[in-house]
């Protein structure tokens, strides 16, 4: 049974979720980083919030680990190249909490406009500063925004009902979508000249770090007002003290800092500046949608193989996984043929080609090439499955590709893989049958049935006559059992191949005997 750690604060309904899918869950919120490393080991998968980091010792430490959730959007705790290396999916919850996160961004535009936080505290003070808190109205003023996703969208929305202007910078917003959401899309310079609300809603990335760096803030419009529930490090802390003690600008609020937990801070001294403990998704609602969601998603991935909004890896739907499940097989059999057989030939691979037809061209594609690729590169580097296989193919250089062809010969369903190196191209055929059965068909286009077994031994050979006797006298000299025997030609006296599955791993010696035989081209012991 697959065993789950959580190791942040995740609402109960996840545990309630993970026991009533059938897995294993311990919940130890609050592990110091060495607690985590000692444990991580036992467990298939990992649910965190933002307190747990999962560094790479974490995850060296997880051999078993096969999937980080994340209770949230950003995955900046998590060290996603070194889980994409170890093969290792990390999933997140888009969606459950940006309805929350967008409204405290709005609480936080509003308390900054009426000074809420030091006019509650006055007030219960006793001193009613009625002419202390002059406040501005947010009616008319323009809300600039960076980064319109998710929660920039929801913000928009909200502020686009106040009655506010709102300018979008984001890359990869369109101007249809711009024009649905009711926003003006600009540049970065011209928003920071007209705004006079100044909200952050980016991941934090190579691009976006320090987007309102020091050059950038002396930029902005005087007075202006900047909130940040995305991440810290958006925003250069030193040189926003320094604009806001000058009065350049007129107030922050964060719920983010570039070091957190934020226990100490100069911006904490200032009256122009309110502060959250990175509250934006701290309510009930949200806490709820994403715990089940992502107890929901890593228990789909580790009993179906179903993946949802994993950022490593493609979607497979709960209702795609079963269908595909066969095919990955598939897929992964004939890769790992490809990739055996060219590891024996110690050649380079340059390319990969995985084509689908008939039936499984209807599929959706690209976790199957990449159950290929892993098949195909696992013989060769170790270790490498579905979700590091697309970028160890990338890193190697070696040039993917898939196709799709509508049905051409007498498979109703079918999928080739052809590696090719320096010195040749090898293209595997397989398909199903019976009971959603692998079943491989054809080998550099020669037609040989067979299933894949644990131990076989591939041989090719002139077709002559005298082979398959002498081949058989070898084999049973040495005392292996054939259990099936298999065998093709690309025509008659030609090139022939020929695929035996047995009952044991072939012994080396007898496999040196098989080579050295008369008419043998290549042999070549396959496992599976
Ligand atoms: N304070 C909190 O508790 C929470 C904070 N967050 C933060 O909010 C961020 C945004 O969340 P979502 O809207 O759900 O993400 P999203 O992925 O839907 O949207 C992010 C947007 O930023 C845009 N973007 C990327 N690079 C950019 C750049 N260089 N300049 C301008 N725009 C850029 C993207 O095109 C995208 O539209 C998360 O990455 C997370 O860091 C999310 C939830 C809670
Ligand atoms: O879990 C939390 O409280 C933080 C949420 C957050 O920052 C995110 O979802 O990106």
């Amino acid at each position: 049974m697959a065993k789950i750690l959580i190791s942040d604060k995740l609402s109960p309904a996840a545990v309630a979720i993970f026991e009533r899918r059938g897995l294993e869950v311990d919940f130890k919120p609050g592990l110091a980083p060495a607690e985590l490393r000692a444990i991580i080991g036992n467990y298939d998968g990992l649910a965190v919030r933002s307190a747990t980091k999962v560094t790479r010792e974490v995850l060296d430490a997880a051999p078993k680990l096969r999937v980080v959730g994340r209770a949230g959007i950003g995955v900046d705790n998590v060290d996603v190249t070194s889980a994409t290396a170890r093969g290792v999916v990390v999933m997140n919850t888009p969606y459950g909490n940006a309805i929350t996160t967008a409204e405290h961004a709005i609480a936080m535009m509003f308390a900054l406009a009426r000074q809420l936080p030091d006019a509650s505290t006055s007030t219960k003070a006793g001193k009613w500063e009625k002419n202390r808190f002059m406040g501005v109205e947010l009616f008319g003023k323009t809300l600039g925004l960076i980064g319109c996703g998710n929660i920039g969208s929801i913000v928009a929305d909200r502020a686009v009902g106040l009655k506010m202007k709102v300018v979008a910078f984001d890359p990869f917003l369109s101007e249809k979508r711009a024009v649905e959401l009711g926003v003006e899309k600009v540049e970065l310079e011209e928003l920071f000249s007209r705004a006079d609300f100044l909200t952050l809603h980016t991941p934090l990335t190579e691009q976006t770090k320090n987007i309102l760096s020091r050059e950038n803030i002396a930029k902005l419009r005087r007075g202006v007002r900047i909130i940040n529930c995305a991440r810290g490090g958006l925003v250069d802390e030193a040189a926003l003290y320094d604009a806001l003690k000058s009065g350049h600008v007129a107030g922050a609020a964060l719920d983010v800092f570039e070091t957190e937990p934020a226990t100490d801070s100069p911006l904490f001294a200032l009256e122009n500046v309110i502060c959250t403990p990175h509250l934006g998704a701290a309510t009930a609602e949200a806490q709820e949608n994403v715990a089940l969601q992502v107890a929901d998603q890593m228990a789909d991935f580790l009993l179906s193989g179903a993946v949802s909004n994993a950022i490593n890896m493609p979607s497979v739907t709960a209702e795609e996984a079963p269908r595909l499940k066969p095919y990955m097989e598939l897929a992964r059999l004939l890769g790992g043929m490809a990739g055996q057989l060219t590891a024996a030939g110690g050649d380079a691979i340059r390319a990969i080609r995985v084509e689908y037809e008939g039936h499984a061209a209807e599929l959706n594609h690209k976790p199957l090439t990449a159950a290929a690729l892993a098949g195909v590169l696992t013989p060769l580097m170790g270790a490498v499955n579905m979700v590091n296989a697309p970028v160890v193919a990338r890193e190697r250089g070696i040039d993917v590709a898939e196709t799709t062809h509508e049905r051409s010969g007498e498979y109703q369903t079918l999928l080739r893989v052809t590696v090719r190196t320096d010195r040749q191209e090898r293209a595997l055929e397989g398909t199903l049958i019976a009971n959603d059965k692998p079943r491989l068909v054809a080998i550099k286009g020669i037609s040989v049935e067979a299933d894949f077994a644990p131990h076989m031994l591939y041989v090719t050979n002139h077709d002559k006559p005298g082979f398959i006797g002498r081949f058989g006298m070898v084999l049973a000299d040495a005392g292996v059992n054939i259990a099936t025997f298999h065998l093709g030609r690309a025509a008659a006296g030609g090139d022939a191949i020929c695929l035996v599955s047995l009952d044991a791993p072939l012994p080396d010696a007898v496999l040196a005997e098989v080579r050295a035989l008369p008419l043998v081209v290549q042999a070549q012991k396959l496992a599976f």
